[in-house]
């Protein structure tokens, strides 16, 4: 385990994990989306037997077999599996829990990539089991093509129920099997982590980031500016100043971009997101925190998404849509081109 004087959380690596908490189980996924496929085939090719839960009909059923995964349904995977990982979206878990509840035997666990209905009580796990959590902090797909490149994705583990006394130490060993142990594997709890998680996705990364993608565009465009010009300014460079964050923080972006652009940046940006800006920002983490936001979720569910689909309608048909595909058409070649190359460095390596 890293010091801990250096982080207020303990963080462990590959070296703080054992294979053995889960060498002889069986593994059951629920779900093979952005998570389960991830986790499936990450947990496979780390040696874990893997059984595939997916309801009958499932779209995704062709997907996991053609990867060589065992599919049964869920119930039948949870019946056979001593670690249950529900990576169905949120708002279907209580439901599959339902089905699920009596296949979990004592000493068996329950997972979760994210504590959305723990914290908020949608799921009441029965006593006897381990409940867990193993939240890669990245899109599924991203943690499977990390760990195809023998990389590791960060990652989250916390427990909620310890009944046998090893959930901690069978988590740590899922998060090794996935990929995250080569990243590194924070422990927190649920409620940070749902708590987090539902903030971040909310105010910056999903909800905060395309707000301020989509008013910067319709602001150059309504101003007389060309479309293609407002899309790469506001969407296709904020990938690569994000980068350069993402490498070396705010600094090594900072350093590398003009002068005129950091003292224009440093100067105007708490212009655009300013005290306003923070004052919703903490009212959406009350939200958050008061369980306001999710009870909106869930009985927007229950009421089959119409907010939900009217959102999702009007971002799809926002401008700044069509002129993005038209040209990311144009750089196709780009993207081909490193995709040959990455495969002809593929043939080179098994020579
Ligand atoms: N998306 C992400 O990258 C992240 C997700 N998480 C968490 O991981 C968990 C899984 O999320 P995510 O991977 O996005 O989920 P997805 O939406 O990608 O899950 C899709 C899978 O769930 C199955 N599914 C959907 N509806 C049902 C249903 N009614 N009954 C049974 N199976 C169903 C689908 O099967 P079918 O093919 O039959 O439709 C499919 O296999 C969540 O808790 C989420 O918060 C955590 C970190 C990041
Ligand atoms: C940022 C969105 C996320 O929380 C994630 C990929 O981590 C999610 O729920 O999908
Ligand atoms: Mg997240
Ligand atoms: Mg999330």
């Amino acid at each position: 385990m890293t010091d801990d004087t250096e982080f207020t959380q303990p963080v462990y690596h590959e070296e703080d994990t054992n294979a053995e908490y889960i060498a002889d189980k069986t593994v059951a996924v629920l779900g093979y989306g952005s998570q389960g496929h991830a986790h499936a085939q990450n947990l496979h090719e780390s040696g874990v037997d893997v059984v595939v839960g997916l309801r009958e009909g499932s779209a995704s059923r062709s997907a996991a077999e053609d990867d060589g995964l065992r599919v049964a349904t869920p119930v039948e995977a949870a019946a056979e599996a001593d670690v249950v990982s529900i990576l169905v979206p949120d708002t279907v878990q209580p439901a599959v829990y339902d089905q699920i509840e009596d296949e979990l035997e004592a000493g068996d666990t329950l997972q979760f990539a994210h504590g959305f209905n723990i914290h908020y009580g949608q799921i009441e796990p029965k006593g006897g089991i381990d409940v867990t959590m193993v939240a890669p902090k990245s899109p599924g797909h991203l943690v499977r093509r990390n760990y195809e490149a023998g990389e590791g994705t960060p990652g989250l583990v916390a427990v909620y129920q310890d009944e046998t006394g090893d959930a901690k130490g069978e988590a740590l060993a899922y998060a090794s099997a996935i990929g995250c142990a080569r990243a590194g594997v924070i422990e927190t709890t649920f409620r940070e982590e749902t708590e987090t998680d539902l903030f971040g996705e909310q105010a910056v990364l999903c909800g905060g980031a395309t707000a301020l993608v989509k008013q910067g565009y319709e602001v150059l465009v309504d101003a007389g500016y060309s479309p293609e010009m407002a899309y790469f300014e506001v969407l296709n460079e904020l990938k690569l100043i994000v980068d350069l964050m993402y490498e070396g923080g705010l600094t090594e972006m900072w350093d590398s971009v003009s002068d005129t652009a950091e003292y224009g940046g440093l100067t105007q940006g708490p212009v655009v997101v300013d005290e306003t800006a923070r004052e919703n920002m903490e009212e959406v983490l009350e939200q958050v925190q008061n369980g306001e936001f999710a009870q909106e979720w869930i009985t927007e569910n229950q009421a089959n998404r119409p907010k939900y689909k009217q959102l999702r309608a009007r971002e799809e048909n926002h401008d700044i849509e069509e002129v993005g595909e038209r040209l990311r058409e144009l750089f196709a070649w780009a993207e081909e081109e490193s995709e040959d190359e990455e495969e002809v460095a593929e043939v080179s390596a098994d020579d």
